[in-house]
Order: C-alpha cells, then sequence, then structure tokens
C-alpha cells in the first residue's frame, strides 16, 4: 500500500508545473502535500491518478510501476480519488450516484456502500436528493463516499474542506481521521491549513514552484521557517 514518486516532472504544454518530485506515502499513514496556491498540488495528485501525463520520472504503488497505467488500471490496483469540487452526477440522486459507482467497480459489494455511509451518516436521509441540489459540504462527503465505494487501499483527497461550511468540515475531518485511524487506510490528502496537517498528519510534503522544499514526520512541523511556503 505503498506509494513512492520518483523524479516526476509534469507539464501543462510548454509550462511546465513539476520539477522532479519525489514521494513516499507509505502504507497505513496520511501524508499531507502542502503549498500555496497554484504550487502544483492538484497536479501532482492528477499525476498520480495517470488523468494528466507525466513527462518523466516513476510512480510505484506496492512495488508495481504504475506509471503507464490509464486511471481506471490505477483504481483497480487500489488508487481512490476525489478531485478537488467534489464532482458528482448533479441530475443523479445520491443514491444514484453511490449506486453507478458501486455497479462500476470491480467486485464492488454492498457492504462497502454500507459502510461509506455509516462514515457520512448525514447522507442516508439525503439518499432520494438530486446531488445537484446538496451544499457544498454534503456534495464532498458523497464525493468521498463514492471514492470509498470502491474499497481503495490509499485515498488521495484534493483539498476536501475547501470552500465549505465550518460545520461540515468538521464532520469532514472526523471521517478522514476514522479512516485512518480505525479502517487504517492510508491517505494522501491536500491540505493549505497548517492547524489542520498538524491535526491529521502522520507526515508532510510541501511543495514551491512546483519542486518539494520541505518533506518529512508531522513534528518537523513545528517549524516557523515553514510559515512562508504555508498559506496562513
Ligand atoms: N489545465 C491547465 N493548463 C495550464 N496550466 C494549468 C492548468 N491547471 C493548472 N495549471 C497551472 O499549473 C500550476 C499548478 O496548478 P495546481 O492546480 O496543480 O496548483 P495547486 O497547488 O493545486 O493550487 P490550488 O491550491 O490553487 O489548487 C498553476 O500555475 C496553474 O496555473
Amino acid at each position: 500500500m505503498t506509494l513512492d514518486v520518483s523524479g516526476l516532472d509534469v507539464a501543462y504544454g510548454r509550462a511546465q508545473v513539476l520539477f522532479g518530485v519525489d514521494l513516499h506515502a507509505p502504507a497505513g499513514e496520511l501524508t499531507c502535500v502542502m503549498g500555496r496556491n497554484g504550487v502544483g498540488k492538484s497536479t501532482l495528485l492528477k499525476a498520480i491518478m495517470g488523468v494528466l501525463p507525466a513527462r518523466a520520472g516513476t510512480i510505484t504503488f506496492e512495488g508495481e510501476d504504475i506509471s503507464t497505467l490509464k486511471t481506471h488500471q490505477r483504481v483497480r490496483r487500489g488508487l481512490g480519488y476525489v478531485p478537488q469540487g467534489h464532482e458528482t452526477f448533479p441530475q443523479l440522486t445520491v443514491a444514484e450516484n453511490l449506486q453507478v459507482t458501486l455497479e462500476a467497480a470491480p467486485g464492488g459489494q454492498r457492504s462497502a456502500l454500507d459502510e461509506a455511509l455509516d462514515l457520512f451518516p448525514a447522507l442516508r436521509a439525503l439518499l432520494p436528493r438530486r446531488a445537484g441540489f446538496l451544499s457544498g459540504g454534503q456534495q464532498q462527503q458523497l464525493a468521498m463516499a463514492r471514492a470509498l465505494v470502491t474499497r481503495p487501499r490509499m485515498l488521495l483527497l484534493d483539498e476536501p474542506t475547501e470552500g465549505i461550511q465550518p460545520s461540515i468540515i468538521v464532520e469532514i475531518e472526523e471521517a478522514i481521521a476514522r479512516l485512518h485511524t480505525e479502517a487504517g487506510l492510508a491517505i494522501l490528502l491536500i491540505e493549505q491549513y497548517l492547524e489542520t496537517a498538524l491535526r491529521l498528519a502522520d507526515r508532510f510534503l510541501i511543495l514551491d514552484a512546483g519542486e518539494v522544499v520541505r518533506a518529512g514526520p508531522r513534528a518537523a512541523l513545528h517549524d516557523d521557517s515553514l510559515h512562508h511556503l504555508l498559506s496562513v
């Protein structure tokens, strides 16, 4: 369940955005990817999922080189991904959103759906609602529940609390903490805020202008010299 990225370069056309990024996200640990707006955090997750092609570098998951696999093959290997902006099918109900994913998942099991709903109990009451009518926070919970239905071994979350009302942020953070501590799921979390990272992370990595400038265990985040690299 360990994910290793080595020497990753990614570009949008001629504009290179990631430069030789190395990342080690061990099994069972929660790794925070941090850094200010536009430093390349989302691009890193997209490249790990194969949504964007890498120009150079390797991505290894559980010892297998997955660099050339298609996104759905990476999902089958056990990577779950919740992109920024919590994409759901707005015209479908919450129940249908979950069902569609369950049916598309190899060996998808009803029990996985029940477990996902146990993690976000508020979604149960919303099952008949169209996803497009949910609040941003509820849609984020639905997007996370959908990713969990595929029973990932590592979950990649792109700023799950961005732009979400504080009461639901707490629920989402609790769900992330439970997935990590109770279910032992490995998590790669994009998180801009230091306080949240200090609460949740086992280890961290800070990007600046597309390069890894710091990485280490959570304790190393208590370092004032990092502040200029983060949003405050
Ligand atoms: N589709 C695209 N085409 C061209 N450039 C892009 C594209 N998407 C992102 N970029 C650029 O790549 C850089 C990194 O963007 P990215 O979204 O990965 O950063 P980020 O750290 O996730 O920032 P944010 O927190 O704002 O999402 C930025 O300069 C951005 O403008």
